[in-house]
């Protein structure tokens, strides 16, 4: 059992030391007249968002931020929609704004994260800092692949020269994440639903980052002995829980780590909301005076 534990890398517990550090940082700024603030827009009523959301806005006031949720209806035009970031991109209370996706049909996504002012894009989805991330310049990195990294970092998993495969090609985790273990010097594949032969190249990873979105994709066929596996699943299953892309149980022995869902990857991108929500106040807190 011990050998066992000591190979899940606990996401919770690490997402408490970065909430800790976000939260000290939170009391200095305020010290200094600086209080960080994000605002959360949710249009529509999915479940699933709604408990995400409320667990946003949770944690922004239990680290002493100021918290902004805006709820809207599932009928909202975008041209409403558009209205409400606007006015928060001209707020100087407001440091960061998520809109929380995925949004109703009638909705453009792309329109709508356009037109959120890159320096509060706290979610990194802006075209401007998805370009920054891939020239290496500083801006905002999406909260998922950021977490992942700093697990890897604090797990004490080297990536120098190590193969890193990612199986899933979206904005919001696999671009970026191949992107971040390509700055660290990982040798990257990036694999998705057209490639031929999956395990043929999963097989060669030494960390494997599984992001395809499908319960148990990844088993034990896909992995070689000593990977280290992160697996950003959140998949809710007919038992009601959360699973993961990855099959825990099959290929837990013969990792050498591994994330659970849940406590894994999921706490992290909270705590990297709040810590890049900071980061942005840090910029502009200084240059207003709110
Ligand atoms: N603009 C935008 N930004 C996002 O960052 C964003 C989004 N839209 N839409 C939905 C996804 C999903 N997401 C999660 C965050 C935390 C957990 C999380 O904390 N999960 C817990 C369990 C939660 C539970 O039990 O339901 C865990 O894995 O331990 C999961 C998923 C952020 N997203």
């Amino acid at each position: 059992m011990k050998r066992v534990d000591g190979k899940i890398i606990d996401g919770r517990e690490i997402s408490r030391q970065i909430k800790e550090e976000v939260k000290q940082e939170v009391e200095r700024l305020k010290s200094e007249g600086c209080t960080p603030g994000l605002a959360v827009i949710l249009v529509g009523d999915d479940p699933a968002s709604a408990s995400y959301v409320g667990s946003k806005e949770r944690t922004v006031q239990a680290l002493g931020m100021h918290s902004e949720v805006i709820r809207m209806e599932s009928s909202t035009s975008e041209g409403e929609l558009l209205g409400e970031i606007s006015r928060l991109n001209d707020d100087p209370a407001i440091h960061g704004i998520l809109v929380q996706l995925p949004l109703p049909a009638q909705i453009d996504e792309q329109r709508i994260i356009s037109a959120i002012t890159p320096e509060k894009d706290v979610d990194g989805f802006h075209p401007v800092n998805a370009g920054k991330l891939m020239a290496g310049l500083d801006g905002f990195v999406p909260c998922t692949p950021l977490g992942i990294m700093v697990l890897l970092e604090r797990s004490g998993v080297d990536l120098k020269g190590k193969h890193a495969v990612v199986v899933g090609r979206s904005n919001i985790v696999g671009k970026p994440m191949s992107m971040l273990l390509l700055q660290k010097d990982a040798t990257v594949t990036v694999c998705h639903s057209k490639t031929a032969d999956l395990p043929a190249i999963t097989k060669q990873a030494d960390i494997l980052v599984a992001a395809v979105g499908r319960e148990a994709m990844i088993g034990r066929e896909h992995v070689k002995e000593g990977c280290v596996v992160i697996d950003v699943g959140i998949n809710r299953g007919e038992d009601g829980k959360l699973h993961g892309d990855v099959d825990f149980e099959a290929v837990l022995p013969v990792v050498s780590k591994i994330t659970p869902v849940p406590r894994g990857v999921g706490p992290m991108t909270i705590a990297m909301l709040m810590a890049n929500t900071v980061e942005s106040a840090k910029k502009t807190c200084g240059s207003q005076n709110n």
